[in-house]
């Protein structure tokens, strides 16, 4: 668990942020959003020390980050950020180790955490490993800094900006591979973006700064649905709610018993992605297959209409 008491830094005359109060639970991730100059990125840098908070407290499972050496709380937690920050001189295993060197991991514990990280971030170590930063992908390069900031089986992974760089198609392809690492690493993350629907999309919790300022702090729905200002408001935008309300849950709590043919969705489809794919097939309802691809049911065009009314 992470919790911020009264955390405020300031340069000079400028209060950057204002005495900041959040408790993040773990395995959960939250999306710190905002416009430029917020103070978003100050806050995340707080966590580990980078920034140093002019006052209030940060603790980690109980303990005063303070107590704890700033090289040290950054062996502890991941760090990823826009750009990647790669090596470039240095290969992707190389990239990838550079943690669990500075830990003194031995070669082979090193070796098998690079190739398990590959696998994990679908990367063949075969063809990946002893490739150079330059002989990526954006995506490819951005899956490296992830796995780099993992490496080292850290509790908590702060990210700034992770999708900054990617084009749209990636990013979003990019946003689900992260929603599932994190669930199967069980990471605490803490993730700063500009892109409210990114935040809305990736966080269990949405933490809203303007100005310095927490000025909500929720899960997605309510940011939705219960702007706390207008500024909030504003950030939400106000077309598509219901759309968008879709867009923040599975078909799974929708799937009912019945057998119809057509290509099947996952429990894990968006109810948004659903409706438009029945819209688009012109059926009334979809076959729904589970993780391991076994028919569980459908999922019908009035239940995903009721679900959309429900919420409004
Ligand atoms: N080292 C520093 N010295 C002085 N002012 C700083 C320093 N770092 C940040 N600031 C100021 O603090 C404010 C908040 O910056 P911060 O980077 O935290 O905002 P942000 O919300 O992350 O913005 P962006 O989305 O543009 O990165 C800005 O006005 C910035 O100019």
């Amino acid at each position: 668990m992470i919790e911020l008491r009264s955390i405020t830094k300031i340069y000079g005359e400028n209060i950057v942020v204002d005495s900041v109060s959040m408790t993040i639970e773990p395995r959960t991730l939250t999306a710190i959003v905002g416009t430029s100059g917020s103070g978003k990125t100050t806050l995340l840098r707080m966590i580990n020390r980078l920034v140093e908070p002019t006052s209030g407290d940060i603790l980690i499972d109980g303990a005063n980050v303070r107590d704890v050496a700033p090289y040290e709380l950054r062996r502890r937690i991941g760090y990823a950020i826009q750009g990647y920050g790669l090596f470039p001189h240095r290969t992707v295993a190389e990239n990838i180790a550079t943690v669990p060197q500075l830990l003194k991991w031995d070669r082979n514990r090193i070796a098998a955490r690079v190739d398990e990280l590959l696998a994990l971030f679908q990367l063949d170590p075969a063809d990946f490993a002893g490739r150079y930063p330059h002989e990526l992908s954006g995506g490819q390069q951005q899956r490296v800094g992830v796995a780099r900031a993992l490496a080292a089986k850290p509790n908590i992974l702060l990210m700034d900006e992770p999708f900054g760089a990617l084009d749209p198609i990636i990013r979003a392809k990019a946003q689900e591979d992260l929603k599932h690492i994190q669930r199967q690493t069980d990471t605490t993350v803490v993730l700063v973006t500009h892109d409210m629907d990114e935040a809305l999309g990736l966080g269990d919790k949405v933490a809203v700064m303007d100005g310095g300022k927490l000025v909500q702090y929720s899960v997605p729905d309510d940011i939705l649905l219960k702007p706390a200002t207008p500024f909030v408001e504003q950030l939400v935008g106000s077309g598509d709610k219901a759309l968008r309300l879709l867009a923040l849950r599975s078909v799974d709590p929708l799937v009912e018993n019945g057998h119809v043919d057509g290509d099947p969705i996952t429990t894990e489809t968006s109810q948004r992605d659903a409706l438009s794919e029945i819209l688009w097939r012109g059926t009334q309802a979809l076959p729904v297959v589970g993780e391991e691809g076994a028919e569980v049911g459908i999922v019908s065009r009035d239940s995903l209409l009721n679900a959309a009314e429900r919420r409004r």
